[in-house]
């Protein structure tokens, strides 16, 4: 019997509640690098990235992230999404630098767009997004942290928009989710220098709001989104909007520019030196 066909069985639906059905179906269809725990009674899903080694973004790994969106947000049963990672040492190591690495000019302008569009995605959310950041979380890591409304990190880890380190350079809603988050001089001194700051560090400026022990991130992730959801969605909502919206368009204006300054400066024989020396580098790191 196909999974169609099971959520159709009238003793199933009598037992389970159209909620919980609707909860099941969606996680089921689900990718496998994006684990989705929606939970009917308090509207809050646990989104895990699941893309080991260490949660890397390629195209792939952000379009399935981009799909856990748009389903969460068209389900109105879902107030809110907690953002975590499956690895309990790397919440997300950010870009999948392969992606940049002697790329197809196609699908870099792709990956490029299918990034924004996650930008947009969770920065605009409906929900209330909350990250849970369970282990380093570098460059884009980083990015999709500052996009959630509440950060919990976990101690002795790493976060920060290291960017400049690896010879790139943080496009300017990296730059601006930053600035959102811990205002326009500690964004300058962190994306200038590129600093990958300690939990404890990221916590003095601002950068998140609670410093936790591994076992109790998803609990307090959750304690947290309470306080969240008593507040009236709609007003929640259109106050997030407000604050965010000015951000969300200045990139609406400037997509096919930004993309074509992500290309034309990735594919320069500079960047690309640079790029396939922190490579070597990163493979180094790794065998030791
Ligand atoms: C005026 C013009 C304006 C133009 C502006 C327009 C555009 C701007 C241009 C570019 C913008 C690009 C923005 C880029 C954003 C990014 O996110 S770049 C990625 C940055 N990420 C990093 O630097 C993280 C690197 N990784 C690490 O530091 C560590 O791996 C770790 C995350 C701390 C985890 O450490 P550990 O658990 O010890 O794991 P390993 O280091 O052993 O790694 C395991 C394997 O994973 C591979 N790997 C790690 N990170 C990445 C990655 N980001 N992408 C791909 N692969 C990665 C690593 O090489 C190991 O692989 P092997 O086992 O050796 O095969």
């Amino acid at each position: 019997m196909s999974l169609k066909q099971l959520f159709r069985q009238p003793m199933l639906r009598a037992m389970l509640g159209r909620q919980h059905i609707q909860a099941l179906r969606s996680m089921t269809t689900q990718s496998d690098k994006v684990l989705v725990d929606l939970d009917p009674k308090t509207g809050v899903a646990v989104v895990q990235m699941n893309r080991p080694p260490v949660n890397s973004l390629n195209l792939e790994f952000l379009s399935d992230i981009n799909n856990t969106l748009d389903k969460l947000h068209n389900d109105k049963s879902c107030r809110g999404l907690i953002l975590t990672s499956s690895n309990n040492k790397v919440f997300c190591a950010g870009l999948d630098i392969m992606e940049m690495y002697q790329p197809q000019t196609d699908r870099l302008t792709e990956f490029w767009k299918t990034l924004q569009n996650v930008w947009m995605n969770l920065y605009g959310s409906r929900l209330a997004t909350i990250a849970a950041i369970n282990g380093h979380s570098p460059a884009g890591g980083c990015l999709l942290a500052t996009c959630c409304d509440y950060r919990i990190m976990v101690q002795n880890f790493t976060i920060g928009l290291n960017e400049t380190q690896l010879g790139i350079i943080p496009p300017f809603w990296f730059v601006d989710s930053m600035e959102g988050v811990v205002g326009y001089r500690q964004t300058e001194l962190a994306c200038q220098k590129g600093l990958m700051m300690t939990t404890d560090q990221a916590s003095k400026i601002g950068l998140v709001d609670e410093v936790v022990t591994p076992e109790v991130v998803l609990q307090k992730a959750q304690n947290e989104m309470v306080s969240w959801l008593k507040i009236p969605d709609y007003a929640r909502q259109l106050t997030k909007s407000q604050m965010k919206m000015p951000n969300i368009n200045k990139l609406r204006a400037r997509r096919d520019e930004d993309v074509q300054h992500f290309v034309n400066f990735i594919t320069k024989d500079s960047v690309q030196q640079a790029l396939g020396f922190y490579i070597e580098n990163l493979k180094k790191k790794a065998k030791k």
